[in-house]
């Protein structure tokens, strides 16, 4: 799944109405109809009683994927796989992308429209809803109990709900298309049977191009509408509320009626469904501006928008559903957007990773690489003890873990699997001279990681130069040793293998020279710069962890749980990704999938402890 900013959105934009030739007013009406959908959704999820939004019913779309990556997401046996709804209906394309915290299998919206009578039901809900509704409108217009063969009649599932009269929805528009999706969506509503009521954040006779078309239908219809500022609104007294006011076109803080409609929405404790991105949201950044909306659902149209998955946007927007709206999504690749969210399938299809990590029948201990770990001292040889114990569940046939030597006695037996090879350091810290000692070390082995625990040491800078000029093999770079590399002028540096560093958000500003709130300003941005200036592999990570490339490509992870806030987790990450590297993964494919795969035994260590609070890093091994 592709993730845009807000410029190559409109590029995509103009792109689809001006060289494929579909209309404006066809995306909007779609964008409008995908909101209503979702809208509808949540009502139902009401009705049923689900405080979070993520138990919703199946989906009737054959063409529907759901994405799970809440903290109890989908349970699919680990593999994340998207989840297909059982019946076939029209409507392909549709993808949705869940990001909440609570659990279950993310409902996508039923779309029965062209199914024949009693097929393309969706679960529970959705289907008795559908047939109830075609039954009772056939037998009030006095027609035959049996269907003649070959006709066939629904009602439209995805428009249908059985209490529609105890909802009255507002609809927050402002004067760009983002209004224009909301007024859409308001008729679409109307339809299903929801009194909806406009709510203008400015002089409706500002409104222009599809927007003041949508402005007129709705009109037409009848559909009452309020100005704020000239009319009285209460946003208390609805069931729900459309922000429509603000999407990729805002500009900096919502300002005037914008920004009293947004505080009075969040103050009215309604639930708020966004268009596209919640106003107040910096599409690109994942900043918030004061005020934002505070959403119960977003559905983003088209794409996801890099600021839906930054924090704290990525909070901002609650549960993120990603509707298709006629933009073909191959046009995203084709006009070179770079970043995608981490799904198994962009790791199957992009990244070509075996994600079912196959084992040869006839393969052996040398089929499967060996790490070589340089970490540890005397009060943080646990560090080193992570990744080395990481690297073997990760899959790799060996690995050793070169320490200083007075270390030895205190790490036997801790982990009977391992190698160890002990190097001078009869304080137990790290030496300068010990860089030939592991570079010999380094020889036979198909990845060196280097970092967790190692501490700082007295010529430190020259001792990783030679590692990192010298090893010959991928080298991981972690915890001290990006500290050793933040001091260092490292871009003379030469280096023939690829470099992996795996910086937490501290490590890359002192890696970057910024703050640490600079570097959480935009992660995906600064990824993507930091890999290509500097040719490196960059693992960013913290929650959405940021994988970038130097060629310019980055992946944004949503496995991974709060829990996994607890010291020594990242060591675990640098022991899985060496693991991947040491089995033949390329770079890209280790970083990737490591961060993967660290994030999903980190949420399966969460659900078997009573409170995830008590997740420690040695959990994450043993889930992997
Ligand atoms: N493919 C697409 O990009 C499509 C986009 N659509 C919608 O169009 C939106 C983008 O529409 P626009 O480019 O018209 O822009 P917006 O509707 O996001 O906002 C622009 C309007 O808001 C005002 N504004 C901007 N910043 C403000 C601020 N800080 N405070 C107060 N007012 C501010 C501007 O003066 C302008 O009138 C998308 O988010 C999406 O919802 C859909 O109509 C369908 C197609
Ligand atoms: N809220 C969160 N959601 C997802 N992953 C998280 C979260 N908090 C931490 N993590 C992950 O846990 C790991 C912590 O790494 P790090 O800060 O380097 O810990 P340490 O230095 O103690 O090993 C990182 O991989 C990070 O992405
Ligand atoms: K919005």
């Amino acid at each position: 799944m592709d993730v845009v900013t807000a410029e190559e959105m409109r590029a995509l934009d103009r792109e689809t109405i001006e060289r494929l030739g579909i209309p404006a007013i066809a995306l909007m009406e779609n964008a409008g109809r995908a909101i209503a959908e979702e809208v509808i959704a949540l009502c139902r999820r009401r009705g049923a009683g689900d405080a979070g939004y993520g138990a919703g019913g199946g989906s009737a779309d054959g063409g529907t994927r759901s994405y799970g990556a809440g903290a109890a997401g989908s349970a699919d046996g680990g593999t994340r796989s998207y989840g297909v709804g059982a019946a076939g209906g029209a409507g392909g394309g549709l993808r949705s992308y869940k990001a909440g915290a609570a659990g279950g299998v993310a409902g996508g919206s039923g779309d029965g429209g062209t199914s024949s009578y009693g097929a393309g039901v969706a679960g529970g809900l959705e289907s008795a809803d559908a047939e109830g509704r075609g039954l009772g409108a056939w037998a009030a217009g006095g027609g035959p109990a049996i269907q003649p063969r070959g006709f066939s009649v629904s009602a439209d599932s995805a428009l249908t709900l059985a209490a529609a009269g105890a909802e009255h929805w507002l609809v927050l528009a402002g004067k760009g298309n983002n209004g224009g999706d909301g007024l859409a969506a308001a008729r679409h509503l109307r339809e299903a049977g929801i009194a909806v009521t406009l709510v203008y954040a400015a002089a409706p006779e500002s409104l222009a191009g599809e927007a003041a078309l949508q402005r007129d239908a709705a009109a037409a219809m009848g559909i009452p509408a309020v100005v704020y500022g000239r009319d009285a609104v209460d946003l208390a007294a609805c069931s729900g509320i459309i922000d429509a006011l603000l999407g990729t076109g805002s500009a900096g803080a919502p300002r005037g009626a914008y920004a009293e409609l947004i505080a009075a929405a969040n103050a009215s404790g309604n639930p708020i469904v966004s268009a596209d991105i919640p106003s107040g949201l910096d599409a690109d950044t994942g900043e918030t501006h004061e005020p934002c909306i505070h959403a119960a659902v977003t559905v983003c149209l088209a794409f996801l928008k890099r600021g839906l998955l930054q924090y704290p946007g990525a909070g901002a927007a609650g549960h993120v559903v990603v509707r298709s709206i006629g933009i073909p999504a191959a046009l995203a690749r084709e006009s070179g957007v770079r970043v995608s969210l981490l799904t198994p399938e962009v790791l199957r299809t992009r990244l070509q990773v075996d994600v079912s990590r196959r084992r040869s029948p006839e393969g052996h201990k040398g089929t499967y690489g060996h790490v070589l770990l340089a970490a540890g001292s005397l009060r943080m040889s646990g560090a080193g003890l992570l990744s080395a114990r990481a690297a073997l569940r990760a899959g790799c046939g060996l690995v050793t873990w070169a320490l200083p030597d007075k270390l030895l006695p205190y790490v036997i037996g801790c982990a009977p699997e391992l190698m160890l090879a002990p190097v001078a350091g009869s304080d137990g810290e790290w030496h300068a001279g010990t860089a030939a000692e592991v570079l010999r070390l380094s020889g036979s082995r198909d990845c060196v990681a280097i970092g967790p625990g190692l501490g700082r040491f007295e010529g430190d800078t020259e001792w990783l130069r030679r590692l990192w000029e010298e090893t010959d093999s991928p080298l991981v770079i972690d915890a001290d040793a990006l500290n050793i590399l933040a001091d260092a002028d490292y871009s003379a540096w030469s280096r023939r293998h690829p470099v992996i560093l795996t910086p937490h958000p501290g490590e890359m500003a002192r890696l970057a020279g910024i703050s640490t709130a600079g570097v959480q300003r935009d992660r995906i941005g600064l990824a993507l710069s930091y890999a290509a200036a500097h040719g490196v592999i960059l693992v960013l990570k913290g929650a959405h962890t940021v994988i970038a490339t130097p060629e310019g490509q980055a992946y944004v992870n949503i496995t991974g749980h709060p829990g996994m806030g607890t010291g020594g987790a990242g060591d675990v990450l640098t022991g899985i990704i060496s693991g991947l590297l040491a089995q033949g993964l390329d770079a890209a494919q280790a970083a990737a999938f490591g961060v993967y795969l660290h994030g999903l035994a980190g949420e399966h260590a969460a659900r078997k402890r009573d409170n995830p609070a008590a997740l420690i890093a040695g959990d994450i091994i043993e889930a992997l």
